[in-house]
This record gives structure tokens, C-alpha cells and sequence, in this order.
């Protein structure tokens, strides 16, 4: 079997308690999670259960208290800033809200171009990489020279999308990517993502509360539960034959758009209930 790019061991995450002497808070309590090279991690909860507390900890923007977070046989739970900084090339993030993620006074070609510009790439490459990416994710050439603002949120969240692909990354945390978008721009961005995957070879930690979606786009998915990962397995059987009890409820919860199989979940869902 392949190495884990990612491996996550016992991972404690606290906050710092509210209000003077109060108990720091245990965002994550010892959670272990391996995502393989060109695998997609589905991360589903509700809200609250930790969700985006890992997918930051991955980022090193959590507080880390106890646990590993090794990628690609090294330990980057504690990393200093100038080791994270280069660690951007591999570990990209894509966040919920293409509005407030973009600066929108920035041209689409600026935004495109900082990345590559931080990391030493010469004007001249950059200006051809950027054309190049716009290609990636579906854009026009003219889109270049908009403003970010000038955009709707499907196409912001195709440049924020191009611009964590700009250093060719082989993992990109994707939290929420696609809540904020109508839902026929939810598929095709999801297809962006499974399609640049086909391509490239990245791996993704999914994070979303969408089940449909995570059984769209996930060959794994994990379940987060309080702070803790409560199942994992291939998302085929974790979306239709769950085994924690907590999984059960998410699932029958989530509205399926195929009418037989919601009327078999009202039925069992009414049976649950004893009704
Ligand atoms: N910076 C912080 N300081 C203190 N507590 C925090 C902080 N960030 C998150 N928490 C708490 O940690 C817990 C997990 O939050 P997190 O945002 O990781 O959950 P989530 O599953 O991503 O939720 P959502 O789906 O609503 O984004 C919550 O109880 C939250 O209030």
C-alpha cells in the first residue's frame, strides 16, 4: 500500500479557556487520520465537532497541545515560521467564501501572480503561468485584467482555486468550499476539483457538513463527532452503510434527491422513532 502523504497521530487541539483561570477548550482529542497521494479525505460533522480545527492544525494555524502531524514522513506540527512558509508549495488551502478569501481591489492576474511572486518566480514565467492556470480552472484569458470584485462566486471561487494551484501543491485543505455557491455552481466546481485531481495527482481533506457532497467527491471519508473522529472507510460504504450510530443520524438527515430512497428513509426514520 502507498505511504501516507499526510498522517495525523492522537492530534490534541485546546483553545484557550474565556475569562480568567477558566479551562482551556478541547477543540480535538486525539484524533489519527491518513490521507494517501491523490486520495480525497471527505470530513463531515456538524457544526462545532472540529471539522476546521483540523483541517488549520494541517495548515499550523491551531494550537497544537499533543499528537503529530507528519506529511511526507515529517513532523510539521511545530514548524517555525520560515519552515512553514516553505511548506506553502506542498500544503495550499482553499476556504468557504470566495468573497471575503479574494482581495477585491486586486486584479485577477495579482492575485494569480503574489504566490508565484513570493516564491522567486521571475515576472516574465509568471505572467505565462498565470494564463496557464486560468486555463486550469476554466477561465478566460480576459479575465485577467478584472478586479476580483468584478466577479460572480463561483467564478471567485475558480481564481481562489487557480491560486492555490499556482505553486503546484500535493495537498490542498478545501474547507467549505462550495457552501457559499447555488447549486448547480456546486457541482461544476466540484467536477473542477475532481477533474484537476484526475490531472495533477493532488490530494484534498474535503471538509464540508454536506453529505451529498462528500459522497460526490471523497474516495474516504471521516467522521468528526465532539473533537473526535467517530468512523472512517471507503465513502461508498460510510455514506450507505454507516456503522457508528452518530453516522446513522447525520445520514438520515441529509436530504437524497432520488424520491425511492428518501420515501425508504422516511420509513425508516419513522420505524426508529417507533411511530
Ligand atoms: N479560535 C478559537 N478559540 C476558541 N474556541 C474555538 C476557536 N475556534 C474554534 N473553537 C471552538 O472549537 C470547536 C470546534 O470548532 P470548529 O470551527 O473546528 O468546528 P467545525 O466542525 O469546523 O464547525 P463549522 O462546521 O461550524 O465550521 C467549537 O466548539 C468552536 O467554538
Amino acid at each position: 500500500m502507498t505511504a501516507p502523504l499526510l498522517n495525523i497521530v492522537d492530534l490534541v487541539v485546546e483553545y484557550p479557556g474565556k475569562g480568567f483561570r477558566a479551562a482551556p477548550f478541547r477543540a480535538l482529542k486525539g484524533v489519527s487520520l491518513d490521507i494517501r497521494p491523490g486520495e480525497t479525505m471527505g470530513l463531515v460533522g456538524e457544526s462545532g465537532s472540529g471539522k476546521t480545527t483540523l483541517g488549520r492544525a494541517v495548515l499550523g494555524l491551531a494550537p497544537v497541545s499533543g499528537g503529530a502531524v507528519t506529511y511526507d514522513g515529517k513532523d510539521i506540527s511545530h514548524l517555525h515560521h520560515r519552515a512553514r512558509r516553505r511548506l506553502a508549495s506542498e500544503i495550499q488551502v482553499v476556504f468557504q467564501d470566495p468573497y471575503s478569501s479574494l482581495n477585491p481591489s486586486m486584479t485577477i492576474a495579482e492575485i494569480l501572480a503574489e504566490p508565484l511572486t513570493i516564491a522567486g518566480v521571475a515576472p516574465a514565467e509568471a505572467k505565462r503561468r498565470v494564463k496557464d492556470l486560468l486555463d486550469r480552472v476554466g477561465l478566460p484569458d480576459s479575465a485577467s485584467d478584472r478586479l476580483a470584485r468584478e466577479f460572480s462566486g463561483g467564478q471567485r471561487q475558480r481564481v481562489a482555486i487557480a491560486r492555490a494551484l499556482a505553486l503546484d501543491p500535493r495537498l490542498i485543505v478545501c474547507d467549505e468550499p462550495v457552501s457559499a455557491l447555488d447549486l448547480s455552481t456546486q457541482a461544476r466546481v466540484l467536477d473542477l476539483f475532481i477533474e484537476i485531481q484526475e490531472r495533477t495527482g493532488v490530494a484534498y481533506l474535503f471538509i464540508t457538513h454536506d453529505l451529498a457532497v462528500v459522497r460526490h467527491i471523497s474516495h474516504q471519508v471521516a467522521v468528526m463527532y465532539h473533537g473526535e473522529i467517530v468512523e472512517t472507510g471507503p465513502a461508498d460504504r460510510v455514506t450507505t452503510d454507516p456503522v457508528h450510530p452518530y453516522t446513522q443520524k447525520l445520514l438520515m438527515a441529509a436530504p437524497l434527491p432520488d424520491p425511492d430512497r428518501q420515501a425508504a428513509r422516511r420509513r425508516e426514520r419513522a420505524a426508529l422513532l417507533g411511530r
